[in-house]
C-alpha cells in the first residue's frame, strides 16, 4: 500500500480545478446499464454523473462483452454525505488505533473515503460501480462494493491477490471496458472509476482536473 498514491496525497490535493460547467446527466435515462438496488446513497443526483463521464460511460457499455451489463451504484454525492462517511471512517479508525497522527488518520481514511474538500463524487465525476448479467443478478468481482481494506483484509484494493481467478477474470473485463473508455480507476476500489477529476488529473498527467463540486439542484 505504501507505493499508492492515495486522494489525500498533496500530489492529488494540490492539482487545480478549470471547473467546464458541464450538467449532471441522470444515467437512468440514457439506456443501457443496470442499476443497484443497494440504495447506498438516497440523494437527488445519486445515478448522475457530469456529461462527459455519462458519455465515457455509455461508449464502456458497448465494449464489456455480451451477456454482461454495467451496474450503477453510486454517482453524485451531496456534500455533506461525503462529510459524514469520511468522518465515521475517521472515528472507526481512530477507536482501532488511538495513536494515529491526524495525517495518518487521513491517509488512512483516504484508502477507502474521500477528503470531503477534494471528493470526486461530489464533484459528478466519479462512478462507484460493479458488473451484471443479463437478468441484472451481480458477478463475483470479490467483495462487495463498498467492503472497507479491513473488513474485506485488502481484497477491496484492485489489484488484490486474495480474490478468485473468476473475480480477477471479472475486475479485468470491467478495467477493459472503463479504462478503453477513458476512466481511471482509484486502485485501492476495485468498483471506483472517474473521469475529469484530480485523480484522473493525476493518472493521466492532464495540467488539472475538469469538474468541481457541484449541486444537484443547480448548474455547475
Ligand atoms: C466509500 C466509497 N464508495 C468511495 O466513494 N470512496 C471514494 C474514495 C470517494 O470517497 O470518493
Ligand atoms: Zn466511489
Amino acid at each position: 500500500m505504501t507505493d499508492l498514491v492515495l486522494l489525500a496525497d498533496p500530489q492529488i490535493t494540490e492539482i487545480g480545478v478549470e471547473e467546464v460547467g458541464e450538467p449532471l446527466v441522470d444515467l437512468r435515462e440514457l439506456g443501457g446499464f443496470a442499476f443497484s438496488h443497494l440504495k447506498v446513497n438516497e440523494g437527488p443526483a445519486w445515478s448522475s454523473v457530469r456529461r462527459g463521464v455519462a458519455d465515457r460511460l455509455l461508449h464502456a457499455t458497448e465494449l464489456v462483452p455480451a451477456g454482461v451489463r454495467l451496474m450503477i451504484v453510486e454517482g453524485h454525492r451531496e456534500p455533506a454525505v461525503q462529510r459524514r462517511h469520511f468522518d465515521a471512517y475517521c472515528a472507526e479508525l481512530r477507536t482501532a488505533d488511538p495513536d494515529l497522527t491526524d495525517l495518518q488518520l487521513r491517509r488512512l481514511a483516504s484508502r477507502y473515503i474521500s477528503p470531503p474538500e477534494v471528493a470526486p463524487h461530489v464533484a459528478g465525476a466519479a462512478i462507484d460501480l460493479t458488473l451484471a448479467d443479463v437478468a441484472g443478478r451481480p458477478l463475483d468481482l470479490g467483495t462487495a462494493v463498498n467492503a472497507t481494506p479491513e473488513e474485506s483484509e485488502g481484497a477491496c484494493y484492485f489489484d488484490a491477490a486474495n480474490i478468485s481467478s473468476q473475480a480477477r477474470e471479472h475486475r479485468a473485463t470491467l478495467a477493459d471496458a472503463l479504462g478503453a473508455a477513458g476512466l481511471v480507476n482509484y486502485p485501492t476500489e476495485w468498483w471506483h472509476w472517474s473521469f475529469g477529476d484530480r485523480y484522473w488529473a493525476w493518472s493521466t498527467r492532464a495540467r488539472c482536473a475538469l469538474y468541481g463540486p457541484v449541486d444537484a439542484d443547480r448548474p455547475a
